[in-house]
């Protein structure tokens, strides 16, 4: 039998999944599947979409104590209740299900380790990319291979933010507002706007693909909050799209963990992925080039993922791969990190100056002494500040370059006084290359 602790959002869909869609569940797994419990605090959201009231429990201990109950569904979220649930579920021998990246991204060694020790398995397929069945296509779908690559726009909100700026024009709050009322949005949306969300999930992905015990704090993040509409149309007009990347790559035996505003190629396949919708790529050795597209995020699509590991578990196949697989974090090592500094990509990189004779050739001058080369230059339409102060935008597209060149050229370019302090510098991802071998 089948306990869901939190009826918010996912637990609503994934409760409306397993008595609504009971029948059809069985009738195409076999399993006797079952839910007892459905714990929360309130009750308004269970009401209002019709799950059965006799479900309705305030106490987990009830559920921890019966020993009818084998998978507890932790759909609560954050780091304290949410662990707790966790921990003392697979302490009391239950299989846990999880959709819940930033905890497992933070304690996965720690909760991981506890549930091999009690004979039990974790499901989390749910806390990465939403509906998309990413976990299994990396510890599954691509076992032959040794993946050194992960690329992926993996934060519903942020997708969707993004694309209502560029598609309708309509402003960042707004959109925002929009995620959330989509329910696509953390209980904190600061975690989806400041790339953290994007960030727990890389951790988790990359520590599966790569075989490391990859932490959080290794992972350079940038959300879209500071992002300017100006510079997402001057992007549009020079053939680009700006997408949040999170990215994971090796490097011999160094890791890169990175989530960035990037923008792409119209081209790249990452470019038509838009709304609420998630898009991973995965790049392995012998498969080449493979990718994974699908919602990202909200009530029955994630509900879906959650259910995948209910049929997982209840088969007993979860707990094969469990004591299989090698990547689990518990099993694995910290790995040694790239430098981010030695990190390589184009740039966009945009300056306000101001409008006097040998400012570009200061700007180039700069460039050349940090070993950049410039890929395009040009000069746009004056623009005023909101102390009417003109100046104008010298936007330039380098060649590949590694970031520390980039950082200590924004350094040198910040003292110079006709270059407004505000300067965007952007990466420009372009498609990796297959390796296959
Ligand atoms: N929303 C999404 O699309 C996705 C979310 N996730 C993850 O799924 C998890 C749940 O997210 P989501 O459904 O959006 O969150 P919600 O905030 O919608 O749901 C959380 C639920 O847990 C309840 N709750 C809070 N504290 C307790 C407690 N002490 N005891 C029992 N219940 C409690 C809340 O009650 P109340 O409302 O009264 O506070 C609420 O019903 C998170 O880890 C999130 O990161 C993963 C993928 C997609
Ligand atoms: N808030 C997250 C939910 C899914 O993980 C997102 O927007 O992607």
């Amino acid at each position: 039998m089948i306990a869901l602790v939190g009826c918010g959002t996912v637990g609503g869909g994934t409760a409306l999944l397993l008595t609504r869609d009971i029948k059809f569940l069985k009738e195409k797994t076999g399993l006797e599947l079952g839910l007892k419990y459905v714990v929360d605090i309130n009750f308004d959201n269970a009401r209002a979409i019709g799950i059965p009231e006799e479900l309705y429990e305030t106490d987990l201990n009830k559920v921890l104590n019966d020993p009818e109950v084998t998978i507890v569904i932790e759909l609560v979220g954050g780091l304290t209740f949410a662990k707790d649930v966790v921990s003392k579920s697979l302490s009391a021998g239950k299989n846990v299900i999880t959709a819940n990246k930033a905890l497992l991204a933070t304690f996965g060694e720690e909760l991981f380790g506890l549930a091999r020790k009690n004979s039990v398995s974790i499901g989390f397929e749910a806390s990465c990319a939403g509906g998309i069945p990413i976990v299994k296509a990396i510890t599954e779908g691509m076992a032959v291979n040794r993946i050194d690559a992960l690329y992926g726009i993996v934060n519903g909100t942020c997708n969707y933010i993004l694309t209502q700026m560029i598609d309708q024009g309509m402003s960042y709050n707004k959109a925002l507002k929009g995620a959330q009322a989509q329910g696509l949005a953390e209980a904190d949306p600061t975690l989806d706007v400041n790339g953290m969300d994007s960030a727990h999930k890389i951790t988790i992905m990359s520590s599966l693909c790569f075989g490391y015990n990859c932490e959080l704090d290794r992972v350079s993040v940038t959300g879209i909050e500071n992002i300017d509409i100006y510079d997402v149309k001057l992007g549009t007009e020079m053939g680009y799209t700006i997408k949040l990347l999170a990215i994971g790559e090796t490097y011999g035996d160094k890791v890169s963990l990175r989530v960035q505003p990037s923008f792409i190629s119209n081209q790249h396949p990452l470019a038509k992925i838009s709304g609420p919708f998630n898009g991973v790529s995965l790049y392995g050795h012998a498969v080449g080039h493979t990718m994974y597209y699908g919602r990202g995020a909200g009530d029955l699509p994630t509900a879906s993922a959650i259910g995948a590991d209910i049929i997982s578990v209840a088969s007993g196949a979860q707990k094969i791969l469990f004591d299989n697989y090698k990547y689990w974090p518990d099993l694995t090592q910290k790995p040694s990190y790239m430098d981010q500094s030695e990190v390589e990509s184009a740039y966009y990189l945009r300056l306000n100056v101001e409008d006097h004779i040998g400012v570009t050739a200061t700007v180039t001058k700069i460039l050349a002494e940090n070993s950049i080369s410039i890929s395009g230059i040009s000069q746009k339409e004056a623009r005023f500040d909101e102390k009417e102060q003109k100046s104008i935008p010298l936007v330039i597209l380098t060649h590949k370059t590694a970031k520390g060149n980039i950082d200590a050229a924004i350094k040198k370019l910040k003292k110079e006084q006709m270059i407004s302090k505000k300067i965007v510098s952007i990466p420009v991802i372009a498609q990796k290359s297959e390796n296959i071998k």
